[in-house]
């Protein structure tokens, strides 16, 4: 396989950056999806609450940043283009800026963690919908491989657990419970892909390196009509139902299936699930994503080295094993019924 590549390009979900930009990007995100609209409006009010910015952008130009002087400093000197699925700088007007620029095959770091249709394949598609409206000459695009279980992914992670427990009164700190958590999909998309197995095992290697404490793995931010089953349990459920049991005083949440401190966090988790917290008197710290953790900037530098270098070397912690550069023509199918 050619492994000669002329830039790196960092793809993502976009966020709108002002108040009239959430409907449309909202629309861009529910278009030809099972959503009801009474459930975009509502959504549409946790951004409006923020002003109408969600802090993604501005987390992924950090991200870039850092993987610039990353790249600067060490190597391979590459340069780095952003292009996103549902809000501006959109990956079609970038891959049409590299076209320009004339960049003919990128590497492509996603910045989901898991497997799934959402955080996979439908950025598959994503590309090859700009790469065909750019028409001849668009870059070809490469995708570096799911990081779920990469040593830097799972170190940062620790890292930002460790400083969420220092929060919790030490006396109390061995016997906080922890919660895993990771946006819901239905049922259906997780029957598609290795979403859970690969969360489950991720969990696994964090607690393991944490200590003893008990912990779970939940789901956040359902979304679909009522009737449509989600992968559960939900985080703010499961609170009430702790709080109800009476048997925990502290909650450490761990955002493991995100990689910044998004709407999605900000909102669902410490909103929502604090405020659910509050009223069943569970005390609740919620750790940072990995954001631009230095560890995590050195992971994204390895996997682009280990790419070029197309070494066996592929780090991986756990049972799963490095999980593969190509994807399969069943990787991440959209499954949107489970057949009974
Ligand atoms: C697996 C997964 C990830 C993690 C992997 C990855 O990172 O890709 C993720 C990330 C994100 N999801 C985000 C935002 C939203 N997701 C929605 C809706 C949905 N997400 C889904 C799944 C996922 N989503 C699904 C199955 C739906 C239903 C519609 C559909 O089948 O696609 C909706 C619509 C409103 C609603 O119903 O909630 C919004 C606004 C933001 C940006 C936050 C910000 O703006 O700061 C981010 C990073
Ligand atoms: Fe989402």
């Amino acid at each position: 396989m050619n492994n000669e590549y002329d830039a790196i390009l960092v793809v993502s979900f976009g966020g709108p950056e002002g108040p009239d930009d959430v409907i449309p990007f909202l629309e861009n995100v529910l278009r030809g999806k099972n959503v009801p609209r009474e459930r975009m409006l509502e959504v549409a009010e946790h951004y409006q609450q923020f002003g109408g910015v969600s802090p993604i952008n501005g987390q992924n130009r950090a991200l870039i940043a850092a993987l610039e002087q990353e790249l600067a400093a060490n190597g391979p000197q590459l340069p780095i283009y952003w292009g996103n699925r549902n809000w501006h700088p959109l990956l079609t007007d970038t891959l049409a800026q590299m076209k320009q620029d004339g960049i003919q095959r990128a590497l492509g770091f996603f910045t989901s963690a898991f497997s799934s249709y959402s955080g996979c394949r439908q950025y598959r598609e994503d590309i090859q919908q700009a790469q065909e409206a750019v028409g001849a000459g668009a870059p070809e695009v490469d995708k570096l491989r799911m990081f779920f279980n990469h040593p830097g992914f799972i170190e940062a992670t620790l890292d930002r657990a460790r400083e969420a427990l220092a929060e919790i009164p030490e006396e109390r700190r061995e016997q906080a419970t922890i919660l895993f958590s990771a946006h819901s999909i239905p049922l259906a998309m997780a029957a598609g892909c290795r979403y859970e197995t690969q969360l489950k095992d991720a969990a696994q290697l964090v607690s393991e390196r944490l200590g003893t404490h008990p912990w779970h793995l939940v789901y956040q931010s359902r979304s679909g009509p009522p009737h449509q089953p989600w992968l559960e349990p939900d985080i703010c459920d499961f609170i009430t139902e702790l709080g109800q049991q009476g048997e925990v005083q502290d909650v450490v949440i761990i955002p493991i299936g995100f990689v910044s401190d998004h709407m999605e966090v900000l909102f669902d988790l410490d909103t929502e699930a604090k405020q659910v917290g509050s009223e069943v008197g569970i005390n609740v710290a919620r750790a940072k994503t990995v954001g631009v953790h230095p560890r995590f900037i050195t992971m994204i530098r390895e996997l682009i080295e280990e790419r070029i270098a197309g070494t066996a070397d592929r780090p991986a912690l756990g049972p799963l094993g490095p999980n593969h550069d190509v994807c399969p023509v069943d990787c991440c199918l959209r499954v949107t019924e489970i057949k009974r």
